[in-house]
């Protein structure tokens, strides 16, 4: 199996709120894409492609190590992976392919390899989860409750995503312009996939907010 990794760091950030794209946000002193690219190298996928936003090459191009090649993603998720999909297809060899968030920073390499050894071992598509573990409704447009979901059926869903690389790059062909999904598991659920799921870790938890970034700060001191 020869995998090559994708990490999406092509956001904007707003609900941080930063000065900068959230993915050149220092954690622990150094932005969080660096962090989600030794994710994937400390697992031994070398070859890795970061999207990032057009206007700020340079700045990324500083801070990445020099061997990981820089894509320019798009106006979304879907449309960014899209970007780096498209600059994989011209590669060769690999068969397979880890689509990672830089904004997971602190995902632990064992992840990775959980979600590879599902791929090795035949599934098409592999994401690491974590159960649900707080009550979850549904509500209208008032925000009053109108059902309690199951919650044994309900997982939430981290990155990195594995997948075959001919069954991701089918699954994005199929998907019409301007269908914008949350993940690359819908887009291969989308094409008709079966997806498998491997568990995740709660350290591989999204900066979306402030507080997480003082959560992962936090995380960080108490591992180091
Ligand atoms: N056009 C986009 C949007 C998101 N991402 C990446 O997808 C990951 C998950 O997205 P999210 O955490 O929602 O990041 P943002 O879109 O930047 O956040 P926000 O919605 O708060 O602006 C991030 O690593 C982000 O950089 C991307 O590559 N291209
Ligand atoms: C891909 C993802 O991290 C899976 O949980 C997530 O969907 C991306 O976050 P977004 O806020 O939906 O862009």
């Amino acid at each position: 199996m020869h995998a090559v990794g994708i990490v999406a760091a092509a956001g904007s950030g707003l609900r941080l709120g930063a000065d900068r794209p959230k993915a050149l946000v220092p954690l622990g002193g150094r932005p969080l894409v660096c962090w989600a690219v030794d994710t994937l190298r400390d697992a031994g996928v070398a070859d890795v492609v970061v999207t990032v936003p057009a206007s700020e090459l340079r700045a990324f191009a500083t801070v990445l190590p020099a061997d990981v090649r820089i894509v320019v993603g798009g106006d979304t998720r879907t449309a960014s992976v899209r970007a780096a999909l498209a600059a994989l297809a011209v590669v060769g060899t690999a068969d397979t392919v880890l689509v990672h968030d830089a904004a997971r920073p602190l995902t632990p390499s064992d992840v990775v390899t959980r979600v590879l050894a599902a791929l090795a071992a035949g599934a098409r598509a592999a994401v690491p989860v974590l159960p649900v573990v707080d009550t979850t409704v549904t509500v209208d447009d008032d925000g009053l409750v109108t059902a309690t979901l199951e919650r044994a059926a309900l997982r939430r869903v981290q990155t990195p995503q594995g997948f075959a690389l001919a069954t991701l790059l089918d699954a994005y062909d199929l998907l019409p312009a301007g269908v914008e999904l949350t993940d690359d598991a819908a887009v291969v659920r989308a094409a008709g996939v079966p997806v498998v799921t491997v568990a995740g870790d709660e350290r591989a938890a999204k900066v979306t907010v402030a507080h997480d970034l003082a959560v992962a700060e936090l995380q960080l001191g108490g591992s180091g």
